[in-house]
């Protein structure tokens, strides 16, 4: 599965790549590039293959949807702790109910057309197969039919969702962080023209990969995608005198977090990937202040899927391209529920 994994994620990026050159040999060598579009493009692309398999074109309009509603959450973002808030009829949530009944409509036509037309090698698959021991174990339950279809949808939702835009934009950053540091670019790519050679990329290339390894777990400090990582209090508790009653929600600043120079030391707004040299548990002085993706129970189970996945989008640039930073672009990290350019990255692109 994760070869044929690595292959889809080469096919796409090879799309994004091509466009990119024949953009460059236009432009007689030179382009502005605002990568941000194409890298979303391409990162759903590789989500809605990997999800839905040959059912990916219609898996791409409900990507639309939910980036729709990732919109008009982020507007309200600030009233989320209200209890009840989402249910209130406002404009923004009517609009939302509106939008997530279309988007569960279409997913359970695709699930309709698999379970029509057979068994595919993805994760829908998966998800299906997951469905059924759930309603074993929900048999006894009177609306288990209703809460299978819930499951379903839910665990596709989440997975477009959280796998779509966190990976693009990180890889986004990541170019940004490159073009602004050449001398890591210039390491990074002769790692990968050393590991690769003229040879197709395979899963132990990519693990052997360690600046890429180090330039992304960096980029994921600085830019970690996702702010917060939310936990509900199920009991009482008290954190060094602290206490916190059960029922309460708490948003973990991963970003803050990730940028303490208590923790991380003087240079820790600087890119330095080198700090992860020797692994993420002796990069800063607790092991838990670098969670990008997330920790516990619930850490993001997508992690390994989006390291392959960036390793290959960005080596596969790397080798193509060489890219510094556009003297237009605009320095915008903005919040709109992760942390993306507001402007875009915009890059100087030549061919290599
Ligand atoms: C750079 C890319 C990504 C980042 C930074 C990221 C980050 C996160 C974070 C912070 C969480 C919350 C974890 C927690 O509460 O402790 C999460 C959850 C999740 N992620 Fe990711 N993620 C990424 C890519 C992906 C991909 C590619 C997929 C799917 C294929 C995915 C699927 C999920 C799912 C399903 C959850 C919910 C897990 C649960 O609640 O049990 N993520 N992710």
């Amino acid at each position: 599965m994760l070869k044929a994994m690595i292959n889809l994620m080469v096919d796409s990026a090879k799309i994004v790549i091509s466009s990119w050159e024949s953009k460059v040999e236009r432009d007689g060598g030179v382009s502005e590039i605002k990568v941000d579009e194409d890298l979303q493009n391409l990162s759903a692309d590789v989500i809605a293959k990997a999800c839905f398999g040959s059912n990916y074109i219609e898996a791409k309009e409900i990507f639309t949807k939910l980036r729709d509603i990732q919109r008009l959450m982020s507007t309200i973002f600030a009233y989320a702790g209200i209890p009840g808030f989402r249910y209130i009829p406002i404009r923004t949530n009517r609009e939302i109910w509106k939008i997530e009944k279309e988007i569960d409509r279409k997913i359970m036509k695709l699930i309709k057309q698999r379970l029509d037309h057979g068994e595919e090698k993805d994760l829908l698959q998966m998800i299906l197969e997951g469905a059924n021991s759930y309603e074993e174990k929900d048999r006894f339950t009177t609306n288990y039919v209703a809460s299978r279809e819930r499951f379903i949808i839910d665990n596709c939702k989440n997975i477009f969702s959280a796998g779509h835009e966190t990976t693009s934009i990180t890889a986004s950053w990541c170019l940004m962080l490159l073009a602004s540091n050449q001398v890591w670019q210039d390491r990074v790519r002769a790692e990968v023209l050393q590991v690769c050679g003229n040879d197709p990329l395979n899963a132990t290339m990519l693990r052997s990969m360690d600046t890429l390894n180090m330039v992304i777990q960096e980029t994921l400090r600085l830019y970690p995608p996702s702010a917060f990582v939310n936990r509900e209090a199920t009991e009482d508790i008290n954190i060094n005198g602290f206490q916190i009653p059960k029922g309460m929600n708490i948003q973990i600043p991963i970003a803050v977090m990730q940028q303490d120079p208590e923790l991380w030391g003087s240079d820790a707004h600087k890119f330095n990937p080198e700090r992860f040299s020797n692994g993420v548990i002796r990069a800063s002085k607790f092991p838990q202040a670098y969670t990008p993706f997330g920790i516990g129970p619930r850490v993001c189970v997508g992690q390994h899927l989006a390291m392959t996945e960036l390793k290959v989008i960005l080596s596969l640039i790397l080798i193509n391209f060489q890219f510094s930073i556009s003297s237009t672009y605009c320095h915008s990290p903005v919040f709109h529920m992760l942390i993306e350019s507001h402007h875009g990255v915009l890059l100087k692109v030549t061919k290599i």
